[in-house]
């Protein structure tokens, strides 16, 4: 797709659908819970894949690149009495460690086997009914599988008792799970390096219908902050409330201190509205560790490089786990907008500026996040995005809204 250089276009207003995180867990509560009824549910293709695996009672179920959806459903069908599913992926799915969580259901009796290569997708599940008590896993390679582990620990006779070990990361994913489990009616602690969730047989007994709306996605909202941030001018998001459930929301503060964006809520419609300050001082470098939310990464890193701000981002590590290794297809991609990088395991910074190329196409690496962070540096010049399509993963209507807020810089040009 090429995106010609364009003008961020005035105080338009954006829907963002609802969290894909959110979402996620919320239909594995569902499959677990019944009277539970949610709206504003995603509309990203990872939304759907899980849905469809959970509608479907297949035995085999393939979730291409969706990470939340291979990990939330290994424990789930590791529950599923008398059923065995065979649970796989894309070919980067096949890449992606799945042993901590593997390991840990083992501890409680689960019956899985990988069926390529050890430690990791695709696996056969053959469902038991667990008794839960405590596990061990290691927790610093991903937070979704100690939020796999607590999705089905209140269906456990014992609850789930997880002992952390390790570094911990992507903390704000784990405390959104247990504020989820709490609005549901699932008793939950967190204390140091345990985490418990209490049995719950109440939620289904009394059967009273748990109403839950989702709020919408603040990674996807990033790419707007990345837009006003660059084309300097307002832009208007729904629906987002100023408390959140999500760590993304941090882009809030985020965008504040670093690229002078004020967020304002305007309450009645959960809209908000991004604000540009006019003579915002830069600073001379950004210091920043990620660790709380990954997803953001590839958004600060192309803002900060547009807008010519050194950065430093440190607490990186899961980046090379993710749809793609996200660090080796920032540097590469980075390059070719003028900004020179180093990186390290964890670690990403930029260490000179430099002319963009004259045409630049833009690598996606089957990554929706390569493609959404890229697209605001049409601010600057035209660029093309490869392979546009894996917005889908969780954005669909990307392309869609970002038209809606451009206006072809030839347009004005020739109005003038
Ligand atoms: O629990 C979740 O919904 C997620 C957790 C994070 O993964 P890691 O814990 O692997 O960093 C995040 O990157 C992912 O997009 C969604
Ligand atoms: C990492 C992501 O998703 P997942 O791990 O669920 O594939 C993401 O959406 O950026």
């Amino acid at each position: 797709m090429i995106l010609t250089k364009s003008t961020l276009l005035s105080n338009k207003t954006i829907t963002v659908s609802g969290s894909k995180s959110i979402s996620n867990r919320l239909l594995i509560l569902h499959a677990l819970f019944s009277n539970i009824r949610i709206t504003n549910l995603s509309d990203s293709q990872d939304t759907k894949l899980l849905q469809a695996a959970l509608e479907n009672n297949s035995d085999t179920i393939d979730v291409h690149h969706a990470g939340t959806a291979m990990r939330f459903l290994t424990s789930y069908f590791a529950i599923r009495e008398g059923k065995t599913t065979i649970l796989t992926g894309s070919d980067r799915m096949k890449q992606r460690p799945i042993k901590p969580l593997v390991d840990a259901l083992k501890q409680l009796g689960a019956e899985i086997d990988y069926l390529e290569n050890n430690g990791y997708p695709p696996l056969k599940i053959r469902g038991h009914k667990l008794r839960g008590g405590e596990v061990k896993i290691q927790a610093n390679v991903s937070s979704q599988f100690i939020t796999s582990l607590m999705l089905i620990g209140a269906k456990l006779e014992n609850g789930i008792t997880i002992i952390l070990e390790g570094k911990i990361t992507s903390i704000p994913y784990l405390e959104m799970t247990l504020k989820i489990l709490r609005t549901i009616g699932i008793s939950n602690s967190w204390e140091s390096d345990t985490i418990k969730v209490e049995p719950n047989i109440q939620t289904e007994k009394n059967s009273q219908i748990i109403p839950f709306t989702i709020e919408s996605d603040w990674s996807s909202a990033s790419y707007f902050y990345s837009l006003a941030a660059i084309g300097r001018n307002s832009i208007s998001l729904k629906c987002f409330k100023p408390f959140s459930l999500q760590g993304d929301s941090a882009i809030r503060e985020l965008y504040w201190e670093y690229f002078g964006v004020n967020t304002i809520s305007e309450g009645a419609e959960a809209k908000i509205s991004l604000l540009p300050e006019s003579n915002f001082k830069y600073p001379e470098r950004i210091e920043l560790n990620m660790n709380a939310c990954p997803d953001l990464a590839q958004t600060i890193c192309v803002t900060a490089a547009a807008l010519k701000i050194s950065f430093h981002i440190t607490g990186l590590e899961t980046l090379k786990i993710k749809e793609t290794d996200r660090l080796s297809a920032l540097q590469n991609e980075l390059f070719k907008i003028g900004c020179l990088t180093e990186t390290t395991d964890e670690s990403i910074w930029s260490t000179n500026f430099i002319e963009p190329a004259a045409n630049i196409s833009i690598e996606t690496y089957t990554d929706h996040r390569m493609a959404m962070s890229f697209a605001p540096f049409c601010l600057l010049q035209e660029l093309s995005i490869e392979n546009e399509e894996v917005v889908q993963k969780s954005y669909p209507n990307f392309w869609a809204d970002l038209a809606q807020c451009l206006t072809p810089q030839t347009d004005l040009d020739e109005k003038q």
